[in-house]
């Protein structure tokens, strides 16, 4: 089993070597772990934030183990070096169509929650989003207008794409409660048009998943009023993006939710993929251990379980994490003190009690 590292930029680092400690204490056997520079230190050390030796790295493995890219030393390049090339490089590159963003409530956080308590604790969804599309993958440029710059990004999806990533979402809708809500913007959007038509046609191969349609800007409203509605969200890569941020402030903190970036290719113990934390390198507390590791630490649980095949393993990894959630143990994300570390140590001594 070949793991690849790409710990990247801001907190990625600090939460991806909580992620590292636990997958240590596990003591795997026939495990190779490889570690490779993306995104601004990519940049800063090689000239590209995803050189080639990252991506033939990330190829060769069964599983990729992602923190975070972004640096604001980087904000002026030209966008082929901006570290968010390296994530929408290797997610195109390795064919990483089906991103998976789990988000349910713990017991004994909802306090934390944005929501009241009695809205938060029925919160347990599944975003699935497009991850090859859209306006993140479109033709893109600025041009000189009357107005000015004028910057442009087209959205497009065509109906291999969308086919492919709504099996994704009936599938996860079966093994759920059977109910599938695509988000889109049907009523203006030529792109939302054919999403909406095509998974009109996908439904007809589901006939025991509940599907029904919902605009983005309603979709928002409805995840902040009564966000216990959804089982499955399926929707394209922008949306996509901004619900589950969303999504993780209903569940208390983006330094929870974990993420899993699949497309077709098959390991000898699983489906290759890409797993990292929902949210971004956070400048603003880098450096700082207020990073909170659970994000990073729940990625590996999900790469354990569809890439390597290791349910046991992934479950008492989850099941260490919501005993540490519903502890006092809160980093400043949660309303506590406890540093990145510290959240990595209570983790580990967890998964020791549930050994
Ligand atoms: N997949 C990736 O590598 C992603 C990269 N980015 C990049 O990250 C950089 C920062 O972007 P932002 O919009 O600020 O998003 P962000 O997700 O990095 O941070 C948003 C807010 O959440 C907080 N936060 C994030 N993760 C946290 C954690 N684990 N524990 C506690 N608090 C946490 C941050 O401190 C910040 O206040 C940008 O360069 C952006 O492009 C953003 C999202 C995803
Ligand atoms: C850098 C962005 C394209 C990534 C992002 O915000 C995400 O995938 O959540
Ligand atoms: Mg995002």
């Amino acid at each position: 089993m070949k793991i690849a590292i790409l710990p990247g930029d801001g907190i990625g680092p600090e939460v991806t070597e909580q992620a590292r400690r636990v997958l240590d204490a596990l003591d795997l056997p026939k495990l190779t772990i490889w570690e490779g520079d993306v995104g601004g230190i990519a940049y800063k050390r090689h000239g590209h934030p995803l050189p080639q030796e990252t991506l033939e790295m990330a190829r060769a493995a069964d599983a990729v183990l992602f923190g975070a890219v972004g640096d604001p030393d980087c904000d002026d390049l030209p966008r082929e070096h901006r570290p968010e090339q390296a994530i929408l490089g290797l997610r195109s590159e390795l064919g990483l169509f089906a991103n998976l963003r789990p988000a349910a409530g713990y017991p004994g956080l909802e306090d934390m929650s944005s929501l009241r308590p009695e809205i938060a604790r029925g919160i347990d969804l599944l975003v699935v989003r497009e991850l090859n599309g859209d306006v993140y993958f479109g033709d893109k440029g600025e041009r000189s207008s009357d107005g000015g710059r004028e910057g442009w990004d087209a959205m497009s999806y065509n109906e291999a794409e969308v086919r492919r990533i709504a099996h994704t979402g009936f599938q996860a809708a079966q093994k759920r409660r059977g109910r599938l809500t695509s988000v889109d913007k049907a009523n203006v959007l030529e792109t939302s048009r054919i999403w909406r038509e095509t998974v009109i046609e996908v439904a007809k191969e589901y006939p025991d998943v509940e599907l029904d349609h919902m605009y983005v800007d309603n979709a928002a409203m409805q995840m902040v009023r009564s966000p216990g509605q959804f089982d499955v969200i399926l929707t394209g890569n922008l949306f996509g993006d901004i619900l589950s941020d969303q999504a993780s402030a209903c569940v208390g903190s983006i330094g929870l939710l974990a993420s899993a970036s699949m497309g077709e290719r098959q390991t000898d113990f699983g489906t290759f993929g890409l797993y990292e934390p929902i949210h971004g390198s956070a400048p603003d507390i880098a450096g700082q251990g207020k990073a909170n590791p659970i994000a990073a630490i729940l990625s590996l649980a999900m790469l354990l379980r569809h890439s390597l095949g290791r349910e046991n393993e992934a479950g008492r990894i989850e099941r260490a994490v919501a005993k540490v959630v519903a502890s006092d143990v809160r980093g400043a994300d949660l309303g506590g003190t406890a540093s990145t570390s510290e959240i990595g140590d209570a983790v580990l001594r967890q998964m020791t009690a549930l050994a």
